[in-house]
């Protein structure tokens, strides 16, 4: 069942039994796109993890990689030995191949929600799951990598964002992190209400969004260089403690500045095609809107991350971003 609940899930099919064994433990499918592995056994140490991807729909490589991971434990190439939530975010919109059907779902995820809609419902449905799940597990470390790929591509082509929260992320996450094969990490400097930081300051959970590679269709994906990640997944799966590296691997980047769209008269002055990091030096002009007027690079140079023009009003345009001393 595990190796066909994704496809089951986007044929918004229902599989024929809803829970049942697997090896190490068993599945619960609590609603469609949301399904629970409970162990037989863990060790105390063992995180309870969430795994998230499609939030935005047209993240595919990703979903290939949990599916993969789930067929490896389906065919008892690895046994589950810890609490684990598998999600896909934004069902509708992964069947479509777009980013999101009416809004972003990943800015959606706040208690004090008020919106109506898909993406609300979906991310009121979700934030439940999560809630739920972590209180089954008391107690117990709680991690949830929420996984990506972007849109253009990168100097770094693999990295994290680390949301803001007041929870301290352990060091032993850059060191998996790290050895996972990620080589950038970018600190965010406030609240995002993004599902990364969603599980982080309600939760206090260990969160990232992982951003694997470039976004492309089903099928168009290469999963070559995402495999040391799918070892730190299975490990987590297995309830194992993941390999580690020396985290100084990884460059690591503070935000600065949050670029935002203020007003539908709004363009970047750089090309469509600028990777993700590209820094600009001061007196670069980065952006023209017709409410905020115009933003150029101060004093010192800034690197640009996710830049997107055609954002909704009121959303963010691009982060901004300088490079930081890696954590002690
Ligand atoms: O490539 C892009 O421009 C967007 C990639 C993406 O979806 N990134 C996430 C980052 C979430 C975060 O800031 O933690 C997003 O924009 O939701
Ligand atoms: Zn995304």
């Amino acid at each position: 069942m595990l190796s066909e609940w994704i496809e089951l899930s986007l044929e918004d099919a229902s599989p024929s039994q809803p829970s049942g064994p697997l090896p190490g433990g068993t599945y619960t499918l609590h609603a469609a796109g949301v399904l629970e592995l409970t162990p037989a056994a863990c060790r105390d140490d063992a995180p309870a993890c969430v795994l998230s991807a499609g939030i935005h729909g047209n993240e595919t490589a990703p979903i290939e990689l949990l599916g993969a991971c789930l067929a490896r434990l389906e065919a008892g190439l690895l046994r589950l030995g810890a609490p684990v939530l598998v999600i896909l975010g934004n069902l509708e919109a992964i069947r479509r191949g777009t980013r999101y059907v009416h809004t972003n779902l990943n800015r959606l995820f706040r208690r004090d929600l008020g919106e109506t809609g898909m993406e609300p419902d979906r991310a009121r449905l979700l934030m439940r799951a999560v809630d739920d799940f972590f209180a089954r597990y008391p107690g117990r470390e709680r991690l949830h990598y929420d996984l990506h790929t972007a849109i253009r591509d990168s100097r770094y082509p693999r990295f994290v964002v680390e949301p803001y929260a007041e929870t301290a992320t352990r060091h032993e996450q850059w060191r998996w992190l790290a050895a996972a094969n990620i080589q950038a990490v970018l600190h965010q400097h406030r609240h995002s209400w993004t599902f990364s930081h969603y599980s982080k300051h309600y939760h206090r959970a260990q969160a990232f969004t992982l951003e694997l590679g470039r976004a492309l269709p089903f099928g168009e994906n290469d999963l070559a260089p995402l495999m040391p990640m799918a070892r730190l997944i299975e490990a987590l799966l297995a309830g194992r403690e993941p390999r580690g590296a020396d985290p100084e691997r990884m460059v690591f980047f503070r935000v600065a500045h949050e670029l935002m769209r203020h007003s539908s008269d709004f363009r970047l002055c750089f090309a469509d095609d600028t990777p993700n990091f590209t820094e600009f030096q001061p007196g670069a002009r980065l952006a023209e809107d017709a409410e905020a007027g115009p933003f150029v690079v101060a004093d010192a140079p800034l690197s640009v991350v996710f830049p997107n023009a055609e954002v909704e009003l009121g959303a963010r345009a691009a982060l901004l971003a300088r490079p930081t001393p890696p954590p002690d």
